[in-house]
């Protein structure tokens, strides 16, 4: 261990955990990277941690060295909510999480079956519309709504009709998402028992409220088979465990979890998008202008906002890029783990190091970005880079083998609201103070959503 990647000197028992107080973690990493360089080495607790901080770094550790970083770390928040790694987010990389992949880019997250949830988004969407307008001119906190909005859209598109289920669930899925990421004492101390059992009663008692609704749900979808007329990702999974015992049999228990990483990983970030979208929107009121005459152009000669013509939105996929690149809704992504000790840029990783990929440091990184903490959405405009994760200066969904492979669903999830909140209202911050001093503080978690939440007043255009 003596050709480490550099790193700020360890203190007995706590390593470097104080180096990671007193702002977001993400923060905290990049003030540390500034000093020790991108590929980094942090004692945290009892664990060894590698932290990258570059795209090239990020290239080794995702692409070139892909094989052996694609594992998940044991944590025991991942370990509990996945039902012992049954799910697809937090398995190691091998044959099981290889079918279930496969299942999600064959079965549940294709074009087609995407395209299949459109009257979903459009319906949930026009009730979020119809709420801001019976609320015009008050102050209607948008980032709320937006949540909820999000949520059905996955809900509904996992369960079908409005399921009586729905709300508990929901609020349940936000109450796990806290307990997750990887931070906790008892992921930075995994031989104390005591931690271990502390932290373990919480999370259990979470994840048992959420299989006991999961469990009901299946059973309810059991007993309407062939009922309904628009299959719902429960209808196609259980179409998969029927049809498919022999090659590949699927549980129940690796159906609640699929369905849950659906909930975890598209839920909260999505709506984040669209929030810190508004947030800079509203910050920068010559885009807001621009984006509106841009949504109001294409939609003015029907009336009405739909998919149909989403992809003439050119400009509004730069403003949802440039908020990715500056608000990453994972901002660490899913930690990793490296299988065998292997060497990056001449120094050694050893066996079971656990990596991190700081995506909201290598959005700002002013070599590849320049005015990286502008919100500049232009710089998208005639430029090639995406998120699609062969660009690693912007990963917001990842790259490599364990890239998010729910980018389809999340896209439209994420551009239909906008549009709609674009074409049909103009907006303004309750308060006296300037636009541009709009609090655009982060919280603490998992995924990255607005400290205070976004409060606006909607005026409906007339056109
Ligand atoms: C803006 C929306 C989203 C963002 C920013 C996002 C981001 C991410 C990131 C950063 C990862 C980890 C990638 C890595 O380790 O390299 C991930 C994994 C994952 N995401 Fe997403 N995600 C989004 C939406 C969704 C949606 C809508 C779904 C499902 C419907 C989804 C399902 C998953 C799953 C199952 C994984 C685990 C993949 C694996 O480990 O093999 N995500 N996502």
């Amino acid at each position: 261990n003596k050709n480490l990647p550099p790193g700020p000197r360890p203190l007995p028992l706590i390593g470097n955990i104080h180096q990671l107080l007193g702002s977001l973690p993400q923060v905290c990493l990049k003030k540390l990277a500034d000093k020790y360089g991108p590929l980094m080495h942090l004692k945290l607790g009892e664990v060894s941690n590698i932290i990258v901080t570059s795209p090239e770094t990020a290239q080794q550790i995702m692409k070139t060295h892909g094989l052996n970083f694609s594992d998940r770390p044991n944590l025991l928040s991942s370990r509990i909510v996945s039902y012992n790694g049954a799910d697809i987010a937090f398995s190691q990389l091998g044959d099981y999480w290889r079918q279930l992949r496969k299942i999600c880019t064959v079965e549940l997250l294709t074009t087609k079956r995407v395209q299949s949830f459109r009257s979903i988004r459009e319906g949930e969407v026009s009730e979020l519309v119809e709420k801001i307008r019976a609320s015009e001119g008050s102050v209607f906190n948008l980032s709320h709504h937006i949540y909820l909005m999000t949520f059905g859209i996955a809900a509904r598109a996992a369960f079908g009709k409005k399921s009586r289920y729905q709300q508990v669930f929901v609020a349940k899925i936000k109450e796990q998402l806290k307990l997750l990421g990887g931070f906790s004492l008892a992921d930075l101390y995994p031989s104390s028992r005591v931690l271990q059992l502390m932290a373990k009663g919480k999370i259990e008692k979470v994840h048992g409220e959420i299989d006991r609704l999961l469990q009901d749900i299946i059973q309810e979808h059991r007993n309407r088979e062939g009922v309904e007329a628009l299959e719902d990702l429960v209808d196609v999974l259980l179409k998969f465990q029927r049809e498919n015992e022999s090659e590949f049999s699927l549980t129940d228990e690796n159906i609640k979890a699929v369905i849950q990483d659906i909930f975890i990983g598209g839920g909260e970030t999505s709506s984040s998008v669209v929030e810190w979208g508004m947030s800079e929107l509203i910050r920068n009121p010559r885009v807001m202008e621009e984006a509106q005459a841009e949504v109001r152009r294409v939609f003015d000669s029907r009336g009405y906002v739909d998919e149909t013509e989403l992809h003439q939105l050119t400009y509004l996929k730069c403003i949802i890029k440039e908020t990715m690149r500056l608000h990453p809704p994972v901002p660490l992504l899913i930690p990793r783990e490296g299988r065998e000790r292997c060497q990056i840029n001449g120094y050694e990783i050893p066996a079971k190091t656990r990596v991190i990929i700081n995506a909201w440091a290598i959005g700002r990184d002013p070599k590849y970005w320049p005015e990286a903490e502008s919100f500049k959405p232009e710089r998208f405009l005639n430029n090639s880079i995406d998120f699609k994760g062969s660009d690693f200066e912007f990963i917001p969904f990842g790259a490599g083998r364990r890239i998010c492979p729910g980018i389809s669903f999340a896209i439209p999830n994420i551009e239909l609201p906008l549009a709609q909140l674009l074409y049909h209202f103009d907006w303004k911050l309750p308060n006296i103070i300037k636009n541009e001093e709009l609090d655009m503080t982060d919280s603490h978690g998992i995924t990255s959503t607005r400290k205070n939440d976004l409060c606006l007043i909607a005026i409906t255009r007339k056109p």
